[in-house]
């Protein structure tokens, strides 16, 4: 693939553009595996082909830095350190790894940053004098417009947020909403997002909604009809996975190797807005979801309520109503940090655990409880391999037995890895 940005030196995001996409592929194949064989010697795994999604225009969200002025705002990234782009902000809206939905929603989220005269946060000078410089203080520097991010549903609507920097310009925004939604009808959610502190960190704790819409229904539809997926709510704070066709193709399989081993109780550990676990409910079965995020939980509330209760002629992910709201009857969501829940939890182990944690893996303590638990199975989704690998290492006793690559993020090092694990 060719990008403009790469070659000139501006982005250097997509490490692996230069190198064919099959065999980024069947690198990163390699790669996993061989992580894996050193983390469990003489494991043997059944290695399904690996799931594959469109090279370019795969990420449903856009997370644009704010640069420039307020007359004429630059979306993009800020140039890394060093180099000619040191400081300066890189125009990133015709980047291809956006779908056109998202590219063509750019143009207008600037014009509203005019309009509503949203002044981009400065993150290189405080505005006044060398004291502030010596003592960072947030009020010395200048603008208000951090980041613009834009979710994509799979159905063509919009998720926006602004995150500022105070509270300040909120007024100025509800005010000039009604031309953003006229220009951009499939806007379905618009948020602000307040990080009042000078670091480098997205998004800071309170979200001020401002439409009447707070949720942005994904269909996650492995087969593509559009009766075959189910529909999970995603608040603003809440994770989605990057890459909607694959996520899709991830659940799916989840489910698949869950209905083989058809355990009676499953706990979802990092279950975000739910997806693992409502993809896994079914009649009869005990599921209980754990996410730290509360936002998060209240979404994937939102989505088992809306399957406990379909209207009597609806077919979702291929079941039928009366099918929903038998699988939906044991089905909980919390609050809570995973670690926590599995060691003090209280309730009796489940049989089987779907661990789907951040890049920095499940940890020891977690691994070293599911290895003494009487837990059977472990379905272990990671985007890291390395502490996949790490965690592995740490549960000698549950051995990999199913593994499969889903290709989420092409073009990078980075990818998701599905492994099931039994109790020897
Ligand atoms: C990789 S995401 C997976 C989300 C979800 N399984 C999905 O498919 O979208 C990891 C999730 O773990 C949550 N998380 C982070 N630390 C956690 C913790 N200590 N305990 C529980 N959840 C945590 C994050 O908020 C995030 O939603």
């Amino acid at each position: 693939m060719q990008c403009p940005h790469f070659d000139a030196g501006r982005c250097h995001s997509c490490t692996l553009l230069a190198t064919p996409y099959p065999t980024q592929v069947a690198e990163r194949a390699e790669h996993v595996a061989a992580l894996l064989d050193s983390a469990v010697p003489g494991a043997a795994v059944d290695w399904l082909p690996p799931v594959t999604g469109p090279e370019s225009g795969f990420r449903n969200k856009a997370k644009m830095v704010v640069t420039g002025t307020v007359d004429e705002p630059v979306l993009g990234i800020l140039g890394s350190a060093t180099g000619p782009f040191a400081g300066q902000g890189v125009d990133l809206t015709d980047c291809g790894l956006y779908p056109p939905a998202l590219q063509d929603s750019f143009p207008a989220l600037a014009e509203l940053i005019t309009r509503a005269r949203l002044q981009p946060y400065d993150t290189t000078s405080p505005s006044r004098g060398p004291r502030r410089r010596e003592s960072p203080r947030e009020s010395a520097w200048r603008g208000e417009l951090k980041h613009v991010l834009v979710t994509l549903s799979p159905d063509g609507e919009l998720m926006v947020r602004f995150v500022l920097r105070s509270q300040e310009p909120v007024a100025r925004l509800r005010k000039h909403l009604p031309s953003l939604l006229a220009a951009l009808p499939r806007v379905a959610v618009v948020s602000v997002n307040v990080q009042p502190v000078h670091a480098a960190v997205l998004e800071g704790d309170l979200e001020i909604v401002l439409t009447e819409r707070s949720t942005l229904p994904m269909r996650v539809a492995a087969g593509g009809g559009a009766d075959d997926g189910i529909t999970l709510h995603l608040r603003p704070q809440s994770f989605f996975q990057t890459n909607t066709a694959v996520a899709a193709a991830l659940y799916a399989q989840a489910r698949r190797w869950v209905d083989e081993v058809a355990p009676a109780s499953l706990w979802d550990l990092y279950c975000g807005v739910g997806g693992f676990a409502l993809h896994c409910a079914a009649p009869g079965r005990s599921v209980t979801g754990i996410e730290l995020s509360a936002e998060a939980i209240a979404s994937a509330v939102t989505t088992r309520d809306e399957l406990a209760h379909l209207p009597a002629s609806a077919v979702v992910a291929t079941h039928d109503a009366a099918w929903w709201a038998a699988a939906t009857r044991d089905v909980r969501f919390a609050a809570g940090d995973a670690t926590a829940f599995a060691r003090d939890g209280g309730p009796q182990a489940p049989e089987l655990v779907v661990v789907n944690p951040p890049r920095r893996g499940i940890g020891p303590e977690l691994a070293a409880w599911l290895e003494s638990s009487d837990v059977r199975h472990v379905l272990y989704s990671s985007c890291n391999a390395t502490t996949l690998a790490a965690d592995l290492a740490h549960m000698p006793s549950l051995r990999p037995r199913r593994a499969r690559l889903l290709d989420m993020f092409p073009q990078t090092g980075h990818y998701e890895a599905l492994v099931l694990l039994a109790r020897a």
